[in-house]
């Protein structure tokens, strides 16, 4: 069964719904890892709509499991990632118009300068992920760059039109998590997964962890922030 990394990015969408200081990002790392949280992950973002700069440098004093910092592949965030060491870097997509994550990283498109970026980033000890579509030409470009990890987007199952759609999609994912491993790529998977649609993706064999968020943080508005966690945990477990 995958582990849990919980996304806390809209933690900090609250918060900067009035620019204050409440909910603090970092609170709620903590009690997600209190109810079983294995990773934590924040996705600095170029505009810095959700997650700042100050979370960052926090979360990486104070979370205890493991700190994964998403990012866009650029200088700025390449500086700011070897400042501050997480313990591993996901290399995503970015555009300022965009409400989310809209696709996977093309890595076929640009391999040269993504590989300088997982060359830097790794030669300073931070394990890097891709976040890519589930394509072979992607998967076979990934593992050129000598990163560690892909992460799958799941995207695409989660706005899945019905059973045969989802299942479509979910074989895509299953196929793709196998060429990964194939390849020597260890796979991870996330977007827009929630506590509906997650477990036949928790199912996949060789699937290592899912970044969970969105779907987290709106159950934990309701319920709270332990509550949330642990009952996605049972789901991942198909306890619930
Ligand atoms: C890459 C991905 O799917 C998410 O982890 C990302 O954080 C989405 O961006 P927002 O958190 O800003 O929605
Ligand atoms: N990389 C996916 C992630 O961290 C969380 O995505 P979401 O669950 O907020 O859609």
């Amino acid at each position: 069964m995958p582990t849990l990394g919980v996304n806390i990015d809209h933690i900090a969408t609250i918060r900067q719904a009035r620019r204050t200081v409440e909910p603090d990002p970092v609170a709620a790392a903590v009690l997600a890892e209190l109810a079983g949280a294995d990773g934590i992950t924040v996705h600095l973002r170029e505009d810095r709509r959700h997650i700042q700069d100050r979370d960052v440098r926090l979360l990486r004093q104070t979370v205890r499991t493991h700190l994964n910092l998403e990012m866009a592949a650029t200088a700025e965030m390449v500086e700011i990632a070897l400042d501050i060491k997480p313990d591993y870097v996901t290399l995503v997509p970015e555009k300022r118009e965009e409400i989310t994550t809209e696709g996977g990283l093309d890595i076929a498109g640009q391999c040269d300068r993504i590989t300088q970026v997982v060359s830097t980033l790794q030669g300073a000890g931070i394990p890097v992920s891709l976040f890519i579509d589930a394509e072979p030409e992607q998967i076979a470009a990934s593992k050129q760059t000598t990163a560690r990890f892909v992460e799958l987007h799941t995207g695409r199952y989660a706005e899945a039109q019905g059973e045969a759609e989802r299942a479509e999609e979910l074989s895509y994912l299953t196929v793709g998590t196998k060429e990964a491993i194939a390849a020597g790529l260890r796979v991870n998977a996330g977007h827009g997964l929630t506590y509906q649609n997650t477990y036949p993706v928790a199912c996949i064999e060789g699937m290592e962890e899912l970044n969970i968020g969105h779907t987290i943080i709106s159950r934990a508005v309701l319920v709270g922030m332990e509550r949330a966690v642990r009952e996605m945990k049972q789901v991942m477990r198909g306890d619930y």
